[in-house]
């Protein structure tokens, strides 16, 4: 049994990014066989944060004390890395090489690869941690939650005691989280630790052992998980009084309250008065899978009206993907047909935003000008039209509160949550008379949950049907108006929320078919 000690000590460290404080003063602990959360809106700094600690970035000031080493917290430095194995976002791999051909790469460069032992010690290590993994196959071929776990398996093979997880549960099935918490557990058991950021308040209440909360870039609290409630963490994340958009789109002070509600998941709908018109409708749809781990269509039949929000249920790779993507116009069908009200628009919110929806070396105007360079307000003859750019694009960063951005900011400098506001701002701005939304409120803080939310609300308000995948069903529950459920590509079953309870839904993830759940 080891003996619980401080294993990280950061004191003080602050970061500015130009103009921008993204850290001031902040001070915490890590000690061994701990898992210590740390929640906060998006851009509050917590991803700096643990950067700096990875070694990533340096800090301007501040101390850092690992194993009770202090480490030179000025320069970004690579010595201590193999310590602390950082598990980021959106991933780390390569995805074109072999989970053995990655641990080589990370290890030693690329230099005397012997891939056999890589894969073996690889394999042997997910033993010890009860798990399976393929360590022979391209990444790009794995699922999300396998890709997560091999990557985890990576750095510790590299000899991490000290592990950080950012969004670990974003898009992972619930049979994955579950694989992840193995992990968490063996690790911690023999003293590991880990820095766990996420956005899901009550998640962290079940995993952690300790809670910091962080605000625009200042840590504001740290609970011991047992002795806090979701309710306390919401109200430290979001401030005293906050700015919320009313619905004629101006910013008004609104009571936390209303943000907390949005933490603990309180269900929400919009009630539509206008004319019920189909606005999509897929007939006998048929269209491979574009991914390896994912399933093609097969026979979909799915009308969706104006004002509504109809949710897509199932495990995993259960063709969702395919689903948005044919929505989208990016598949071509093999069988069945798709009608759109009068050639309407699509919002195209995809589940993988670095690599569908977003240049990442580009700046936040040219990404909001995708597809609208062209719109008469932007453009006179061939010149464009800056003024208006310029307010358009204030406007949707004003509206989603992209925090410290500037038009001209790179895309690839915003905090993850913030780069899915842009995604969000650009798609939702189209007036669409269509929205697939696949996952959209991943990497989101609540008061960004609630902006997004409220904006797809707009959209139905206005006559758009929206179509939202998730793999988290609380979500689906918290704002559609019906939930169909998919497996193996096929669509096994529906639920009306106003009408049926949810007792099906296992049943018909599980592919056990449903006319209508009574
Ligand atoms: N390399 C960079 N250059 C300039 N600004 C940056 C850079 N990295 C982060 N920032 C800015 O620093 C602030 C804090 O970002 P950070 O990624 O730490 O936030 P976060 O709390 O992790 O947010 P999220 O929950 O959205 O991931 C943000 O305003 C972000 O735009």
């Amino acid at each position: 049994m080891f003996a619980h000690s401080t294993i990280v000590q950061m004191h003080q460290v602050s970061k500015r990014f130009g103009d921008l404080v993204a850290l001031e003063d902040v001070s915490v602990e890590l000690n061994s066989g701990e898992i210590h959360a740390i929640i906060g809106e998006n851009g509050a700094g917590k991803s700096t944060l643990m950067r700096i600690l990875g070694g990533h970035f340096a800090a301007d000031a501040g101390t850092l004390v690992i194993n009770g080493a202090t480490i030179e917290i000025k320069r970004a430095h690579q010595g201590y890395r193999a310590s602390v194995g950082f598990v980021e976002q959106e991933g780390g791999l390569i995805d074109e090489m072999t989970g053995a051909e990655n641990l080589i790469l990370a290890e030693r460069g690329g230099f005397w690869s012997d891939t056999p032992s890589a894969s073996k010690r690889l394999r042997l290590l997910a033993e010890t941690f009860d798990t399976e993994i393929a360590t022979d196959v391209p990444v790009v071929s794995l699922a999300m939650g396998q890709r997560q776990r091999l990557e985890i398996l990576i750095v510790l093979a590299l000899g991490a005691r000290i592990l950080i997880l950012d969004e670990p549960t974003a898009s992972l099935s619930v049979d994955d989280a579950k694989a992840l918490g193995g992990i968490m557990r063996e690790f911690t058991r023999t003293g590991g630790a880990i820095f766990y950021i996420s956005h899901k308040l009550n998640e962290v209440r079940d995993v952690a052992d300790r809670i910091s909360v962080m605000r625009r870039g200042k840590l504001v609290s740290t609970y011991a998980a047992r002795n806090t409630t979701v309710t306390a963490l919401a109200a430290d994340m979001v401030g005293d009084v906050v700015r919320s958009r009313s619905s004629s789109g101006s910013i008004a002070e609104a009571a936390p309250t209303d943000l907390i509600k949005v933490a603990l998941g309180a269900r929400d709908e919009i009630a539509f008065e206008g004319p019920k018109v189909e606005v999509c409708r897929l007939s006998g749809v048929s269209a491979p899978a574009r991914y390896k781990s994912e399933a093609g269509l097969s026979d979909v039949n799915l009308t969706v009206f104006s004002g509504e929000i109809v949710g897509i249920a199932g495990v995993v790779g259960s063709g969702q993907t395919t689903l948005a993507e044919v929505m989208a116009g990016l598949v071509q069908l093999t069988s069945g047909y798709i009608r759109q009200k009068n050639n309407g628009s699509v919002a195209y919110i995809p589940e993988n935003r670095h690599r569908d929806a977003l240049a990442l070396s580009l700046s936040i105007q040219d990404n909001l000008l995708v597809h609208l360079q062209s719109r008469p307000e932007f453009l006179r003859g061939l010149w464009f039209r800056h003024a208006n750019v310029r307010r358009h694009v204030d406007g949707i960063l004003n509206r989603f509160r992209i925090r410290g951005a500037k038009a001209e900011t790179l895309v690839r400098m915003l905090s993850g949550g913030n780069q899915q506001k842009v995604v969000v701002g650009r798609e939702l701005d189209k007036t669409p008379s269509l929205v697939v939304a696949h996952n959209p409120f991943r990497g989101l803080d609540v008061r960004a949950i609630q902006d997004v939310r409220d904006s797809m609300f707009d959209a139905c308000r206005a006559g758009s049907g929206v179509v939202m995948i998730s793999s988290d069903l609380d979500e689906l529950v918290q704002s559609c108006h019906r939930i169909v459920v998919l497996f193996s590509g096929r669509v096994v079953g529906e639920v009306d929320l106003h009408k049926d309870g949810l007792h099906a839904l296992g049943g018909m993830m599980g592919g056990i078919e449903y006319d209508r759940v009574g």
